[in-house]
């Protein structure tokens, strides 16, 4: 599997505050990869790095196979980015911004603008001047810019803030079709859990400058985040059976008449059948499934932000 990027120890120290640390990402061709967090977790930051708008303090950055320099321009060409709110020129339409980037980027392709004015929704305000777009529209407008060039990685900071829920949909649905038909490998950022959960084949969550989980959606699915919930009053002897008979560790205990077993590593019926033959009174069993949210607020400690 070819990797588009990777990071090896990123740092970003700003002053005395480490608002990035040790971060160690993976990004492979041809993926969508769903960076999450809370807000103020670092996820701009990172994006910020990853195009060459901010030096890392210490680690480093590989794209394309080549590690990112200070001076590294050629990168940027094969990259899209919308990182934070979209800035143009205010008195100049729709289509003039964008053939404008076309000539910056050095790009020449007739029909380019045409096409991701078209493919945004955008056609129709190809004359207006950007001063009168709304947020939603310039952020649109945005998206139009960072794939007219048809880059090889596309990297989206929060691209749906402003949009209403069709907005949304339409972008997700936009975002998929760029990976499967023009193969652009994606990494979007997002403290909506519901967007990278339908959209993502790789997730990493970010959490107060720290990758705390790298995980591929498949390998989560298929972990299973089905769990057993278990009532009892004798919880001590309860997690004394899980790690010496059954060979468990991940379980937690939610208070004290109710613990919480990842199914995994043994069956809800062997797990009964370890309860009762050490005579462990068992009141209450039942199975359920981990949403992503939870997932999410158990490797972020419980401290998101997130809200759908
Ligand atoms: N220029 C700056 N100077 C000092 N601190 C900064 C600067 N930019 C960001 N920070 C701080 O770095 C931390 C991470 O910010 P960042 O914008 O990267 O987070 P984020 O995950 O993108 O958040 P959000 O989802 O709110 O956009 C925050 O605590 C923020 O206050």
């Amino acid at each position: 599997m070819q990797t588009i990027l990777t990071t090896n120890h990123l740092t970003k120290q700003i002053g005395t505050e480490t608002i990035v640390s040790d971060l160690n990402m993976h990004i492979a061709k041809g993926e969508i990869y769903g960076f999450l967090g809370p807000n103020g977790a670092g996820k701009t930051t990172v994006m910020k790095m990853i195009t060459n708008q901010w030096k890392p303090t210490s680690g480093d950055i590989v794209l394309f196979g080549e590690k990112l320099l200070p001076d590294s321009y050629s990168f940027l060409k094969r990259m899209g980015s919308m990182i934070e709110f979209p800035v143009f020129y205010n008195e100049l339409t729709a289509e003039e911004n964008l053939k404008l980037h076309c000539e910056y980027m050095g790009y020449y392709s007739p029909d380019s603008v045409e096409k991701a004015m078209s493919l945004l929704s955008l056609s129709d305000n190809r004359g207006k001047k950007v001063k009168e777009f709304s947020l939603g529209m310039k952020q649109r407008l945005g998206i139009a810019r960072a794939v007219l060039t048809k880059p090889e990685f596309l990297v989206l900071d929060e691209p749906t803030n402003g949009l209403d829920p069709a907005g949304m949909k339409q972008f997700r649905d936009l975002f998929r079709m760029l990976c499967k038909e023009y193969e652009m490998t994606i990494l979007i950022s997002s403290h909506l859990l519901s967007e990278i959960e339908s959209l993502a084949h790789t997730i990493g969550i970010i959490h107060k400058g720290r990758l705390v989980k790298e995980i591929s959606m498949k390998e989560l699915t298929d972990k299973g985040l089905e769990y057993l919930e278990i009532k009892t009053s004798e919880i001590t002897r309860a997690t004394y059976v899980f790690t010496e008979c059954l060979n468990i560790s991940n379980f937690k205990v939610l208070n004290n008449n109710l613990i919480r077993v990842y199914t995994k590593e043994a069956t809800s019926r062997e797990i009964m059948k370890a309860l009762t033959e050490n005579q462990i009174e068992i009141q209450g069993f039942h199975s359920q499934t981990e949403s992503l949210e939870e997932y999410f607020l158990k490797v972020t400690g419980g401290e998101s932000e997130c809200g759908n």
